[in-house]
């Protein structure tokens, strides 16, 4: 044996396989950490931010919503951090002051400013969407209603924000919206549980919104989604004019009609079932027919002397006049010959129907038991009324007889529920924080948030991670292992050798 072989006979670290083991050892570690690091790397709290304004017939609501900027596409992760009541009422009543319509957004757009981090603003998208107020001036006054659209885009125009636009949404964007808001905030949208319907009751519409059990067999109320990879095929109604206000006029139109058909005092006395006894109110005429949900009627008063005497049956019978149920060219309908599947499912009553069941404690009762308390409140004394609530609004207060018999009817006469799934009717304001309502599925949609098929999330699934990594430790232990036996065997040998 010459010298330069007996070295290497001598110093294991010189044989091919110990070699080749240290250099696999080294880069399975290289590996394991490089896995562990990608996996574990801590997620940077970055939030990226939406605004969107909520134009409804009453009043205006400015929505700010967040979400982790790297998991926008993942179910559930936008929330509504902040909310802002616009003062006054809502943009449609600007018909003959457009410019204030514009003007009447600048405090809660103040303050969005400075709810959003500066470094955000210019890539915020805000989004201005009208109901159901500003689809009846546009009927009435088509001119009026460009100009207070195009006033309140000359206002979100001077934020530092990514302005999106502002425009009249319709009636079945409304009620679809609110579907994925509340089916997305319960995070239904990618697991295979039941789907949440959804009824919305404005000042001047309602919509009603679910996953019907039988066909829909109008073009009207079908609306398709792709969302996480499951089909989604949706029933939705909205009814122009029947939201709790326009219903309130109907009905009051009717019951004036009547009294000026039986007396000709001046003021005609206007007698109400709906509103409680000793309540007396003058109200014009005008500011009954100010509508296009109704015809003007000849009228020789210019003013009516409305007087309650709460009684619930007449006030339900009053306000059944206003659902007209007498045909219908469908398996099925509603009223007013829309058609409509039988309810089916569990459903979230949101916006006035969870004010007005509310304030009256009856979010949770039996039908028989909501009847029986509503007949009590609604004969209560006006005056007894006042007294107990003197914080709330009079005009509020005076109307939640009426617009709690109203519900009553809508569901159970109108959208046929029965006291069967009366309890399938959740009512509710917020889930998980953020307000039900059609604002934040227009933002999810027109953000492109909810993909049709389901996101990738990280690189492997957590339990497939963690097996990997054990089974990669034990491999590079076991190598380790041979590793040393190996080397022991060697050093052995070339001390035999030296010997
Ligand atoms: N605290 C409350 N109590 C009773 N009703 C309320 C309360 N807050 C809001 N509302 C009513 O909720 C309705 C909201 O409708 P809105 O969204 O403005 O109209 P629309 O959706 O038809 O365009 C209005 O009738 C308003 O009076
Ligand atoms: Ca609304």
């Amino acid at each position: 044996m010459d010298e330069q072989e007996e070295v290497k006979v001598k110093n294991p670290w010189h044989r091919p396989v110990l070699i080749f083991l240290t250099v696999f050892i080294i880069l399975g570690i290289v590996i394991m950490v490089s896995i562990s690091v990608v996996q574990n790397k801590p997620l940077p709290k970055k939030y990226k931010y939406g605004i969107v304004l909520d134009a409804g017939s009453s009043h205006t609501s400015v929505f700010i919503y967040e979400w982790p900027a790297e998991k926008e596409n993942n179910t559930g992760m936008v929330r509504q951090i902040h909310t802002c009541n616009v003062k006054g009422k809502g943009i449609s009543s600007y018909n003959a002051n457009p410019d204030g319509a514009g003007k009447s957004l600048q405090e809660c757009m103040v303050e969005a400013k400075q709810k959003i981090p500066a470094y955000r603003h210019s890539e915020t998208p805000v989004y201005l969407g009208a109901t159901a107020g500003m689809r009846l001036l546009k009927m009435e006054d088509e001119t009026a209603s460009e100009k207070v659209l195009a006033s309140v885009e000359h206002s979100l125009k001077t934020y530092p924000f990514s302005y999106q636009g502002a425009r009249i949404i319709s009636g079945q964007e409304e009620g679809a919206f609110g579907w994925i808001t509340v089916n997305y905030l319960n995070q239904n949208l990618n697991k295979p549980t039941g789907t949440l319907g959804a009824l919305d009751l404005g000042g001047a519409s309602t919509q009603i919104t679910f996953i019907p059990q039988q066909e829909i067999e109008s073009g009207d109320n079908s609306i398709d989604f792709r969302l996480y990879g499951n089909d989604y095929h949706l029933y939705t109604h909205s009814f122009l004019c029947y939201g709790k206000d326009q219903a309130l006029k109907l009905s009051l139109s009717k019951k004036l009609v009547s009294a000026h058909a039986a007396s000709k005092t001046d003021p005609i006395e206007v007698r109400d079932p709906c509103f409680h006894p000793g309540y007396n109110f003058t109200r014009t005429v005008q500011s009954i027919f100010d509508t296009p949900c109704m015809k003007a009627v000849n009228i020789s008063s210019g003013i009516i002397s409305h007087v309650g005497f709460g009684d619930w049956s007449q006030c339900q019978q009053s306000i059944r006049k206003v659902f007209n149920t007498s045909r219908c060219a469908y398996s099925k309908c509603s009223f007013n010959e829309v058609f409509q599947p039988s309810v089916y499912g569990k459903f979230g009553a949101f916006s006035a129907f969870f004010f007005v069941m509310d304030f009256l404690n009856l979010t949770s009762d039996s039908l028989a038991i909501t009847k029986q308390k509503l007949e009590k409140y609604c004969s209560t004394p006006w005056k007894k009324i006042v007294e107990n609530y003197p914080l709330v609004k009079e005009k509020y207060l005076s109307e939640y007889c009426f617009s709690g018999t109203y519900i009553l009817t809508l569901l159970e006469d109108g959208y046929n529920f029965t006291s069967e799934n009366w309890q399938d009717i959740s009512f509710l304001k917020k889930i998980k924080g953020s307000d039900a309502g059609w604002t934040l599925g227009y933002m999810l949609n027109l953000t492109n948030m909810i993909p049709a098929e389901a996101p990738d999330t990280r690189l492997m699934p957590y339990g497939g991670y963690v097996t990997f990594m054990i089974f990669f430790t034990l491999f590079i232990f076991v190598l380790f292992l041979l590793a040393c036996l190996y080397f022991r065997q060697s050093t052995r040998k070339a001390q035999k050798g030296i010997i």
